[in-house]
């Protein structure tokens, strides 16, 4: 089977109170993505966002509708970012080829019907990772290449969280109906993401971690600012954020993390941000 996918429902921030490890991570965290030869999907109930990746080797993989969807094909109510975080790979959108590079990403607009992700090397193949919402209107196609992006320098070493954040997906470079994704990367020395942490319930939010270093991992918090819960995260992973959470985390090394939400408004800065010391 090419095409593996799985739901995840909404959760309350009462119900997450009494969650063991176990729940919390099946609840929340997405373990199996940059399978190769397969496309892993998830489909989760905040917003009606999915997460996914798509990893060819010898053959294209078609991105296909899939049940939850009850649709004809992936794209008929929906809009697709997909960012490349592998070697060199090609997604075709119908007849035309749009090749991506480590780092670059892809905007494809509702109603496009044929979608197919491949490698330029069966040896060293282009990890696609892909987020998808709900669409009410189509946008053009575009590739947002490394110089295309908004960057923006946060935090600081004294504190810990000095970091490059890389808006890809957002309506400043790109038309989209609600779709933002980025990507931020910490500098050397530092370990806190999104500290200060902030929640926007106008918005979910999923976190996929990258470039953590074999035998390092990052501890996402996630939960109300008063009331945190903390998962723990491996290279390649992904945690999704309800509305209602704060969504941050420290490594044990350097990584990056690819960020993708969608809901209420395309407002990036839309944040209501929490006092370090008042977090519980
Ligand atoms: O490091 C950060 O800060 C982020 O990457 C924040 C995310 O972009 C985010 O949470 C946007 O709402
Ligand atoms: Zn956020």
């Amino acid at each position: 089977m090419k095409t593996y996918y799985e739901t995840r429902y909404a959760s309350s921030p009462q119900g997450v109170k009494s969650y063991d490890t176990q729940q919390l991570r099946d609840e929340f965290l997405i373990e199996n993505l940059m399978q190769q030869d397969q496309i892993v999907l998830v489909y989760s109930h905040y917003d009606r966002f999915i997460s996914g990746s798509a990893v060819p080797t010898v053959n294209p993989l078609k991105l296909e509708a899939i049940d939850p969807l009850k649709a004809d094909y992936f794209l008929e109510r929906r809009e697709l970012g997909i960012i490349n975080i592998g070697a060199e790979g090609i997604v075709k959108v119908g007849d035309l080829e749009y090749v991506l590079q480590h780092r670059e990403a892809l905007y494809v607009g509702q109603g496009n019907k044929e979608i197919t992700f491949s490698s330029k090397l069966a040896t060293n193949p282009a990890l696609f990772y892909i987020n998808s919402t709900p669409a009410h209107k189509t946008y053009p196609n575009k590739k947002i290449g490394i110089n295309d992006v908004e960057v923006i320098e946060l935090g600081a070493p004294e504190t810990a969280n000095a970091r490059t954040l890389r808006k890809y997906i957002v309506n400043s470079v790109v038309d989209v109906c609600q779709l933002q994704m980025g990507m931020t990367t910490l500098k050397s020395g530092s370990s806190w993401n999104t500290m200060p942490a902030h929640v926007h319930d106008r918005r979910m939010e999923v976190y996929f971690y990258f470039e953590i270093l074999e035998d390092q991992a990052v501890c996402h918090f996630m939960g109300q600012p008063q009331e945190t819960r903390h998962i723990w995260v491996a290279n390649n992973q992904a945690v999704i954020s309800p509305p209602w959470s704060i969504h941050s985390g420290s490594g044990t090394s350097n990584y990056s993390f690819i960020w993708g939400m969608a809901g209420e408004n395309l407002d990036y800065g839309d944040m209501d941000h929490c006092k370090i010391n008042e977090l519980k």
